[in-house]
């Protein structure tokens, strides 16, 4: 059987592999997440989650005890609203501007799962479609306010306070909380 590591710092992301997975190993994979230029969200998220995943399995292949038998899972979660792309917040302006941007339309959640092993790749981009309701400039800042919008992409967790926001999901709820499941699922029993 092969080693699971999830290449992620997001408790979200392991408390959702621990639905699909008994037994994995956490190595957060710490790199820079700045866009190319012209670079579209998919692509962004995809390669995200490619690299977070290939710098984690880079490192135990080179490392002394190297162990083939490893297969890493990277992924990467990013807001798409009206051609902008939403990251996590740098700060409460940006956190309202976001809020401001989002109010009462749809925006696409993508996040991508990359899982690598020595011999193998395989990548997926899940895209949900959220509908927000009409938030207050009041709201957004009691939002703020309760600290848990500072580190999810979009500011906002629809499996948290954010909920409250949300009129409509289309897609995947795991996928939008950080992990598709139905998607690293499949991937696992491929590879293990
Ligand atoms: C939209 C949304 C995002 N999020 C979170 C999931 C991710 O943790 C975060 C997106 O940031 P990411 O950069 O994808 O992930 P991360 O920095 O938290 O962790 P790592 O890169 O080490 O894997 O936003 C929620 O928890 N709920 C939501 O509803």
């Amino acid at each position: 059987m092969a080693k699971v590591i999830l290449a992620s710092a997001s408790p979200r992301r392991a408390e959702l592999l621990r639905i699909i997975c008994e037994d994995f190993a956490i190595e957060p994979a710490d790199m820079d997440e700045s866009p190319f230029e012209g670079e579209s969200a998919k692509d962004l998220v995809l390669r995200l989650a490619k690299q977070k995943a290939e710098l984690v399995l880079t490192s135990h292949i080179n490392s002394e005890q190297a162990d083939d038998r490893v297969l890493v899972l990277g992924s990467d979660t990013l807001i798409e609203c009206g051609g902008e792309v939403l990251g996590k917040p740098t700060d409460q302006g940006d956190f309202l501007d976001m809020m401001a941007r989002l109010s009462g339309r749809e925006h696409q959640v993508h996040t991508a799962v990359a899982c690598l092993s020595k011999e193998h790749t395989s990548i997926e981009l899940v895209s949900s479609t959220i509908e927000f309701a009409d938030i207050t400039p009041e709201q957004a800042h009691a939002y703020w306010l309760t600290e848990e919008p500072s580190d999810k992409a979009g500011g906002y967790a629809i499996q948290g306070l954010g909920a409250q926001f949300v009129k409509r999901i289309n897609g995947s709820y795991s996928a939008v909380v950080g992990l598709p499941l139905y998607e690293t699922k499949k991937m696992l029993e491929t590879y293990k």
